[in-house]
């Protein structure tokens, strides 16, 4: 089931004393159950941090970190992953690629709640279930599951991966800069059908990514972070009427503007 997200006062800081470098500044954000939130922002302006903060992949040097009702501040990612799931930026990090999609997607399942590791794994029942996922991908997946995921493309391997991350219904989705080793069209097939996993599903999912058309297109909500702190949180009527020039133009104004990878027309 959805759950809110809510940072107070969160700081992470790399390094040494005499070379600190504070990724995270002081963040305060809350995240609604069931929200879509973009997050965009200039190289090393932190967006990546967030979301491993989320995940307990990265323990904040300070501030408070919840989960819906419970503080997991302390909670390292291994032990928030019944509640938070991923799709990275490389393809290859989501799925196995010596297991079959069938095999990936079985220990994806473990999620579920109750379910004894491995007993019944595979059986009839289960695979139907997986065929039935892959197939609303209308790429033809779906009979391809006794096949290595090794053996698929990059763009397939990240349906995948997003099929894994969205079963058994995750609290937080995280999605960093999940497309942006796809060439674009297949980018645009995995935010499609992101886009239309987190809203049938009414997911709460952090989208990092690079590219303003999709920052302006998809989600609820904008972050504009910029040197560790959030600098605009776009949301409500003013979201609903964002372009992406729009939206470029206020990017250039608050993180002094350097547009790295805008892709036009895609
Ligand atoms: N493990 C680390 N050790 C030291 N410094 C780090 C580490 N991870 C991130 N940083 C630094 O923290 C800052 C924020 O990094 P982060 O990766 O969160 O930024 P980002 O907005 O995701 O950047 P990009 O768009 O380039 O991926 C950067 O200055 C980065 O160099």
């Amino acid at each position: 089931m959805s759950s809110s997200v809510a940072l107070h006062g969160v700081t992470v800081s790399y390094g040494t004393r005499a070379e600190r470098v504070t990724a995270l500044d002081d963040i305060d954000v809350s995240i609604e159950a069931g929200e879509y939130v973009t997050v965009i922002g200039s190289n090393g302006a932190g967006k990546s941090t967030l979301v491993n903060v989320i995940a307990g992949a990265v323990i904040p040097s300070a501030g408070q970190v919840r989960i819906g009702s419970a503080d997991v501040t302390r909670l390292p990612d291994n032990r928030r992953a019944g509640r938070v799931s991923r799709v990275f930026q490389d393809v290859t990090a989501g799925t196995c690629a010596d297991l079959t999609i069938a095999e990936n997607m079985a220990l994806a399942s473990l999620r579920e709640r109750g379910r004894s590791p491995f007993r019944r794994i595979l059986s009839r029942r289960r695979t139907a279930e997986f065929h039935s996922e892959l197939r609303h991908l209308g790429c033809g997946l779906e009979d391809r599951l006794k096949r290595p995921a090794g053996l698929l493309s990059g763009g397939q391997r990240q349906l995948v991966s997003l099929v894994m991350a969205t079963m058994g219904d995750p609290a937080v989705l995280l999605l960093d800069e999940h497309t942006s080793a796809l060439d674009p069209s297949m980018a645009e097939l995995v935010m499609n059908r992101t886009d239309t996993v987190v809203r049938e599903r009414g997911l709460t999912a952090v989208m990092v990514t690079h590219n303003m058309r999709h920052a302006a297109l998809y989600g609820d909500r904008v972050l504009i972070m910029t040197q560790g702190r959030i600098v605009d949180d776009i949301s409500g009527r003013e979201r609903t009427a964002l372009t992406e020039d729009r939206l470029i133009a206020r990017f250039r104004d608050l993180a002094g503007g350097e547009i790295t990878d805008r892709i036009i027309g895609v």
